[in-house]
């Protein structure tokens, strides 16, 4: 898919509809040649801003704790420090002010920090904070047209207000822009309705489109950076996941996969299955066609494997050299015996030609197939033995096939396949 695309396209491509042509005007697309959209394509998106959420978590907690403890202390100040309160602030008729700040700020800033502590955040601290922030600049506003007639203002909280959904409350730069609209749409509405002094409200209104601006600009660098950092990390994380030749997972991979699989099927009762899969006379294929076509033919093979591993916690990797794995979870002998013949069959179609031999002979694969339902005192070992097994066995019969082996696996002891190997191997000789 060509990147010259728009994401609009790239997407539409994907999906086979026809493309959505977005009408920009001339500012739209002088603005985002300025500011190119930071937005990452596909899922990638929605992953950066679930790590992005996770990361500035307590970040947001540390901060929210602030209003709510100054507004805690405010309260109590009304109560037993009635006269601290007197010498601190003090407009006459409190009811308003108190129903603001008691009413609406502290339920909102401390249901917002008890979201920081609970699985609600992920889901919701977000879209919940886009309404709550422009409520408090609602709040705001109408109390500093109230500390204006008692002859106090509140201004200093406005643009702080203004730059917290940039730099406080994790949010990315669409989310930003959009919460810091809506709180100086509502500064504007609450100062009116409020008979906040006209040239007040404009002077206001003038500095808080300046740290709206500002804060955009600067929240915009700061976005792009992480996103850049952010993009690397995915970047290295994967190609230390990923076979150099064939694009397909590796063996580093593999290990975790198993582990990983291993314990959740045994919690889950759940079998699984490991397919081994070597690649037959393949030092013959390299030693007459050479190394070059020997890497050609892997990658080849690797992509045959690779589309038997569809759902989400199957995997298909290179095991080492030419021989691959691929791990099945809740898979049973019937199913792994379907997709072996299916294998077969895609690698037939392929019809790659083996070098080594001169009657038109294709290159062919041998599996060792392991079935098994995982149970605590057993280790994973013995799944990728039985499968290397299974694999011996197939070779063993003339290649080209499938072994499947299960039951064998009831009386499998660490080591004791690889001890009959070499004796058979010794008899053999
Ligand atoms: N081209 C290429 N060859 C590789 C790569 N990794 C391993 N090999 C070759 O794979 C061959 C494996 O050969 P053997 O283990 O003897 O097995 P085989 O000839 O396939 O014999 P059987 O498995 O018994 O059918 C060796 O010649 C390795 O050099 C690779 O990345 N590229």
């Amino acid at each position: 898919m060509p990147d010259s695309l728009p994401n609009a396209d790239k997407a539409a491509a994907r999906s086979g509809s026809k493309p959505v042509r977005q009408r920009r005007t001339a500012f739209g697309r002088f603005f985002s040649r300025i500011f190119p959209s930071l937005r990452f394509e596909g899922s990638l998106e929605g992953q950066f801003r679930r790590w992005y959420s996770e990361n500035v978590r307590s970040r947001i907690r540390s901060v929210i704790w602030i209003p709510v403890a100054a507004l805690l202390i405010a309260m109590l100040a009304g109560g037993p420090f009635s006269d601290l309160r007197a010498a601190l602030v003090a407009p006459r008729d409190q009811s308003l002010f108190d129903l603001m700040r008691f009413g609406v700020l502290l339920p909102s800033c401390i249901a917002l920090l008890i979201a920081t502590y609970t699985h609600l955040y992920t889901r919701w601290f977000t879209p919940v904070a886009q309404v709550v922030l422009p409520v408090h600049a609602l709040c705001f506003v109408v109390m500093d047209a109230f500390m204006h007639r008692q002859g106090y203002s509140l201004n200093a909280m406005m643009p702080l207000l203004t730059l917290a959904p940039y730099f406080v409350f994790g949010m990315v730069q669409a989310q930003a822009v959009r919460t810091v609209a809506l709180v100086v749409v509502m500064y504007a509405l609450g100062g009116y309705l409020g008979g906040l002094d006209s040239g007040q409200r404009t002077f206001d209104l003038v500095i808080l489109l300046f740290a709206a601006a500002l804060g955009a600009a600067v929240h915009y660098s700061l976005q792009k950076s992480v996103r850049h950092s952010y993009l690397s990390t995915q970047i290295m994380s994967e190609s230390l996941n990923r076979d150099a030749l064939t694009g397909i997972h590796n063996r580093r991979m593999f290990d975790e996969h198993a582990a990983r699989m291993w314990q959740q099927a045994a919690r889950a009762n759940a079998p699984i299955a490991l397919l081994m899969i070597d690649i037959d006379h393949f030092k013959a294929f390299n030693d007459y066609g050479g190394h070059q076509a020997g890497d050609a033919c892997l990658v080849k093979v690797a992509g045959v494997l690779n589309r038997a591993s569809r759902r989400p916690l199957d995997l298909t990797a290179r095991y080492g050299g030419e021989e691959f794995a691929i791990l099945l979870y809740d898979t049973r002998r019937d199913r792994v015996e379907e997709l072996c013949r299916e294998l077969h069959a895609s690698l037939a179609n392929l019809a790659i030609a083996h070098p080594a031999f001169t009657d038109n002979q294709l290159v062919t694969f041998s599996i060792g197939a392991a079935c098994v339902e995982p149970q605590p005192e057993r280790r994973v070992e013995g799944l990728i033995q039985l499968a290397d097994e299974a694999l011996y066995t197939a070779k063993e019969r003339g290649r080209n096939r499938t072994v499947v082996m299960d039951r064998e696996y009831e009386t499998l002891r660490t080591g004791t396949f690889r001890v009959q190997r070499r004796s058979r191997e010794t008899a053999a000789a």
